[in-house]
């Protein structure tokens, strides 16, 4: 357990264009890939002042009468985008106390009768009415297409710190037209003293990279180390946090580790704790265990020398081995947001909760 850590490390993204101290970055990017799975990034190409702007309309957005919430629910979406009241949510069959708005970058459905069901996955999102919170979507449209790009120049960076060529995992992504990244802006309000205290209970991200703005300055995102401890990752101004799916960790035969994460609830008499998730997506269609990337063998040397992880409290995300990207994470909706699925999947809502709705509360 050599490898074990008991703090998120910060790395520099200014160096990636310093010829000098780039491999600085590198290196201290590769220990974070395969040793911690987290990381904070200061120092991003996201302007501050589009991050601001998003974070002024947060509390004004879930402040909206509920009526204007509800008909944007999520339950409306075959492609799990839209708004999620408090306790509509589950992981690991425990309801998770938050309040969010699946919101994703611009995108027609490719799904047509008779393609994969997984293609519905990726469609419009639902926005709140323009006139009751002026300049909102564009605002949200905007973060979005920053942080997109910034997820394309991180991946590049990723491939380097495995011995890889820059462009080594272009491959698993589409033209932008066929691809669809999602944002999530979400709520956590305080413990009221008679609920558990699961804001999101503990889980990996499933697809490549996350990157998360810790849009109040509240505590409770807490990542779990090697030995199964659970590591605090406050927020710290003007970073993301970055963090590996099931997906990456897959394709990088476990390089690149996905780390366990959870986050709880602010403590009673708290003001609720605002994030913002950008979820980076890979093509729908591709399959993990087709992928063959050639890694230096002084770098596996490294993922041997971390050693396996103790079991992790997290739910699983075990399909990749077999299923296309798209139909792993469709399952994965499928679970999470079981009023969605009865209502779009009615055939993988039967699979995964025989007994219906009722086998979630
Ligand atoms: O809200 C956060 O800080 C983390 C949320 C998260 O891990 C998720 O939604 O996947
Ligand atoms: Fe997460």
């Amino acid at each position: 357990m050599a490898a074990n850590f008991s703090s998120v490390p910060v790395l520099d993204f200014a160096l990636a264009d310093d010829q000098v101290r780039k491999p600085e970055l590198i290196d201290q990017l590769r220990h974070a890939l395969i040793n911690v799975g987290f990381l904070y990034l200061k120092n991003h190409t996201v302007p501050q002042h589009v991050v601001d702007d998003l974070i002024g309309y947060i509390p004004r957005l879930f402040d909206l009468p509920q009526e204007a919430k509800d008909k944007i629910r999520m339950a409306n979406s075959p492609h799990f985008l839209g708004y999620s009241k408090l306790g509509a949510e589950f992981t690991k069959g425990k309801t998770d106390y938050r309040e969010q708005f699946d919101l994703a970058t611009p995108h027609e459905t490719k799904w047509r009768p008779g393609a994969p069901e997984y293609l519905r996955l990726w469609g419009p999102s639902q926005w709140p009415d323009e006139q009751l919170i002026p300049g909102f979507r564009h605002t949200m449209e905007t973060y979005l297409a920053h942080v997109q790009q910034l997820s394309y120049r991180f991946i590049s960076l990723l491939a380097e710190a495995f011995g890889l060529a820059s462009d080594a995992l272009d491959s698993f992504y589409d033209a932008d037209e066929f691809m669809q990244h999602r944002g999530k802006i979400v709520k956590y309000p305080a413990n009221d003293g008679s609920i558990a205290d699961q804001g999101v209970g503990p889980h990996y991200d499933a697809g490549f990279l996350t990157f998360l703005l810790q849009a109040s300055p509240h505590p409770g995102l807490q990542v779990q180390n090697l030995s199964g401890e659970w590591i605090d990752a406050p927020p710290i101004p003007g970073t993301f946090v970055v963090n590996i799916g099931k997906a990456l960790e897959f394709v990088t035969r476990g390089l690149a580790r996905a780390t366990s994460h959870r986050v709880l609830s602010p403590p009673v008499g708290s003001t609720p704790r605002y994030s913002v998730p950008f979820f980076q997506n890979i093509s729908l269609h591709a399959r993990l265990a087709d992928s063959v990337l050639d890694f230096p063998t002084d770098i596996l040397k490294l993922k041997a020398l971390r050693g396996d992880p103790a079991t992790t409290d997290s739910v699983n995300l075990s399909e990749f081995d077999r299923e296309p990207s798209g139909k792993v994470n469709l399952i994965g909706r499928v679970k999470s947001h079981p009023d969605v699925a009865e209502r779009h999947y009615p055939d993988l809502f039967k699979q995964y909760f025989p007994s219906g709705l009722a086998e979630t509360r």
